[in-house]
């Protein structure tokens, strides 16, 4: 099985979660792309749910696939929510954004009681922080705003190269909440809790894409099969 076929193996296992009825919030990115095309098949032979999407890319292609959506204006509590992951750690904390979606999909996951994720096998590590970390950041003071992030993240551990993600002609990479993003390249993360304080106390950044406390279940896809590991219990 390619890294392809590991995602929606992941993303089909996930769709065993889904009740009739439940509120759902869809993710984002290539392996959420799966779930929300699967789950368009089970909306389309007679399931009742309704989805709350992370994206406008995500709002799209559920519209297309017929699923019923709402908002978390009209339905501001979850029952699921099924999202991707950039890396996972195995006490369930994650890196989140590389599509740029981490604001909503924070908000979203936030709103729910549950949260399963779907990656492929390449995407748990024993530490965190290869790849790089995203963080949401306003336009307006953009320069001090960096500096902030960095002086933040130098309280916690040692940093590493910020870069400003940028489209392929050049300008900066917009968010759907016409934010921008700046990738630190940290090599590893060792404590994202204190990390994740760090960086959410910053003026000017909206989101960090450090997803901790959140995930209840990780479908793993790999190249034997699908690995289902249920969160630790916290000490
Ligand atoms: O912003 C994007 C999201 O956090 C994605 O869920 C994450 O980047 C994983 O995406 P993919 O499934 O495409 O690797």
């Amino acid at each position: 099985m390619d890294a392809d076929a590991q995602k929606r193996a992941a993303a089909a296992r996930a769709v065993e979660y889904v009740q009739p009825g439940m509120r759902l919030g869809l993710g984002t990115g290539s392996t959420a792309k799966h779930f929300v095309d699967l789950l368009g098949e089970r909306v389309r032979a007679g399931l009742k749910v309704v989805g709350v999407p992370t994206s406008e890319a995500t709002f799209a292609q559920a519209k297309a696939c017929g699923i019923p959506l709402t908002t978390l204006d009209e339905t501001p509590e979850l029952d699921l929510t099924i999202d991707g992951a950039d890396e996972v750690a195995p006490d369930f904390s994650m890196i989140k954004g590389g599509g740029g979606a981490l604001l909503r999909e924070k908000i979203v996951a936030s709103a729910s009681s549950r949260m399963v994720v779907i990656v492929d096998a390449t995407k748990w590590v024993e530490t965190l922080g290869r790849f790089a970390l995203p963080v949401e950041v306003t336009p307006f003071g953009y320069g001090a705003t960096l500096r902030a992030i960095e002086k933040a993240i130098g309280t916690v551990q040692s940093g590493g190269p910020l870069k400003l993600r940028q489209t392929k002609d050049g300008h900066p990479f917009v968010t759907d909440g016409g934010h921008w993003i700046v990738d630190a390249a940290l090599g590893r993360i060792d404590d994202p809790k204190a990390l994740a304080r760090a960086l959410a106390a910053v003026p000017g950044v909206m989101e960090h894409g450090l997803f901790v406390d959140l995930a209840s279940v990780v479908i793993i896809g790999g190249p034997d099969g699908i690995k289902t590991v249920e969160r630790p219990v916290s000490s």
